[in-house]
């Protein structure tokens, strides 16, 4: 098919801090089992390991990775983390508390939950026994610590069995360092595009739901009544569920606003085997109605309403320090809708801060689209009262949410981390999302969004040339790309298209080719 005929279709048993850790230790199923070594080893040096080495090291040919994990375990002992839900925010006073293993979404008193992790146990490692843990893990396919989610999974999860994780290896993402845009259109020489899009199911919604649909996975094996397991979307959250529970087994129904979300995001539900209901109302219609419904069903709740949710995407925020070795950046810039993100960027900071890996957190920058911009109107009257409001369309479609479930989680974490909410208009966004394809991305629309909030910050001087920035990309472009036909063709009503690059028609000769490749060179010639 013409390229341009596509432009044209629609839509070690120890107690003491262990000093560092063995770099010929494997990779650890807990820390009191790790061997302890502040002396290197020279046995080996510049010795290169015999075929005999590499083979004892192998599990038995019999063996998968789980069954390897299981052996291991089994060898353990306990470590004594543990976590729980509390009430969101609570009093200090408060007793109120649910095991992991209850099914329960919300505190007594109708407010949102958090998950509490014991941080005194937490805190009997150093910082930088925590940060060797986790450098020991990146990038192996030991299971469950191959996923950069349950390479953390002491603060995660601490007492799930590796057994019952539904992991796709999440999570690792590439950290990009945005050169060309940074120093083109923003003056800038540290500025870092996080990539959570690049992932098994192209969004940040994985880094959750690994953690979600692994905790159903044990719930289900303790007899618990879940039959399914449930969410409303605007296509993100839908492809992430479906696929885990697709991979465990579990039932998935979801719920998506009709007409509302891209084809990419509605084939991958729909490939991976839920039970998908297209409902005429907006993505907050649908989120009232999975309330309502996993209420009465024994329909397992996956939005991020369930704090489990936020323990995997909080992940994201730990990845970066460990990407930038441990110095923290001066800004984070996500995109907010139901607004989990956010605060489980804030809890994966602060928890680095409270154990010591770091000194202090970065600043966070929340930006939405102004058609679904609740957030913003509420954070510019001074956090006065909170309205809810209808969100109109937007490219940026997996945002479009006027009624946030989060909205406290997120004024909490911008107020505790200096916090700034920006907004953008469609035109500001789709402009920034063509910008940094030209420069060799290919986002998208959400993370329009969020590069528009920095382009304004940049301007008004609030963050410095200099300033190290980080950029949270949330999906693959790959599932936007009819925002970006549409903008590349020029066919969207009221907005000049400013950067749009549409491919030239030209007649199958050799002359008409060559007349047009001259015109083209001399407009790249370098002007001397
Ligand atoms: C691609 C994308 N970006 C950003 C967001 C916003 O995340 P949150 O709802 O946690 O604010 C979502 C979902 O809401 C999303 O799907
Ligand atoms: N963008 C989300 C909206 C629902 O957010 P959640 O984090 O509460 O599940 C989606 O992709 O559905």
């Amino acid at each position: 098919m013409a390229v341009c005929s596509l432009f044209q279709a629609s839509p070690c048993s120890l107690r003491q801090k262990p000093k560092s850790i063995s770099r010929n230790a494997r990779v650890h199923d807990h820390p009191i089992i790790i061997k302890c070594d502040s002396s290197p080893d020279h046995s080996n040096t510049n010795k290169p390991s015999s075929p005999s080495t590499v083979l004892k090291h192998r599990r038995p040919a019999d063996e998968n990775i789980r069954d390897e994990a299981r052996r291991h375990n089994s060898s353990t002992h306990k470590h004594g983390f543990s976590a729980k839900y509390v009430p969101f925010n609570a009093d200090p006073g408060s007793t109120e508390f649910y095991s992991l293993d209850e099914i329960v979404y919300r505190s007594r008193s109708g407010g949102l939950l958090d998950v509490q992790h014991d941080m005194e146990a937490l805190k009997k490692f150093d910082g930088q026994y925590w940060k060797s843990l986790f450098d020991s893990r990146v990038g192996k396919t030991t299971w469950p610590y191959g996923s950069g989610v349950w390479s953390k999974k002491e603060w995660v999860l601490p007492e799930i069995d590796s057994d019952d994780i539904v992991s796709a290896f999440e999570g690792n993402s590439n950290l990009f360092w945005a050169e060309r845009f940074g120093k083109q259109f923003m003056g800038m020489n540290d500025l870092w595009v996080k990539h959570c899009g690049i992932s098994h199911t192209g969004s940040f919604k994985d880094l959750g739901m690994t953690v979600l649909v692994s905790q159903v996975n044990r719930l289900r094996k303790m007899n618990r009544p879940v039959v399914g397991v449930g969410c409303a979307s605007t296509g993100d959250t839908s492809a992430a569920l479906s696929a885990y529970c697709a991979s465990a087994g579990i039932p998935s129904i979801v719920f998506l606003p009709a007409n509302r979300i891209s084809i990419a995001q509605l084939v991958q539900p729909i490939g991976n085997g839920a039970f998908v209901l297209s409902i005429d109302t907006d993505f907050d219609g649908c989120m009232q109605l999975i309330r309502e419904v996993t209420a009465e069903l024994p329909i397992y709740l996956a939005n991020s309403l369930n704090s489990l949710r936020l323990e995997g995407q909080k992940t994201a925020a730990i990845e970066i320090l460990q990407q930038f070795d441990w110095e923290v950046p001066d800004w984070v810039i996500v995109p907010g809708g139901n607004l989990g993100n956010i605060y489980a960027f804030y809890k994966g900071f602060r928890m680095c801060k409270e154990l010591g890996l770091v000194d202090r957190i970065p600043r966070l920058v929340c930006a939405q689209a102004a058609n679904a911009n609740p957030l913003y109107l509420y954070y510019k009257s001074g956090w006065g009262e909170f309205k809810p409001v209808k969100a109109n369309t937007t490219f940026a479609s997996a945002i479009q949410i006027g009624d946030p479930v989060s909205i406290d989680r997120a004024v909490f974490a911008l107020q505790n981390s200096d916090g700034i909410v920006e907004e953008a208009t469609e035109e500001e966004l789709m402009d920034a999302m063509a910008l940094a394809d030209s420069t060799g991305m290919f986002i998208c629309p959400h993370t329009g969004v969020a590069l528009s909030a920095l382009i304004k910050l940049r301007n008004s001087g609030v963050i410095g040339p200099t300033d190290r920035t980080v950029v949270v990309s949330t999906a693959h472009g790959l599932k936007f790309t009819q925002s970006k036909i549409d903008y590349h063709s020029k066919q969207i009503a009221d907005m000049a298209c400013r950067h749009a690059n549409p491919p030239m028609q030209v007649k199958a000769d050799f002359g008409s080719v060559m007349d047009v490749l001259k015109k083209y060179l001399l407009s790249k010639a370098p002007k001397h």
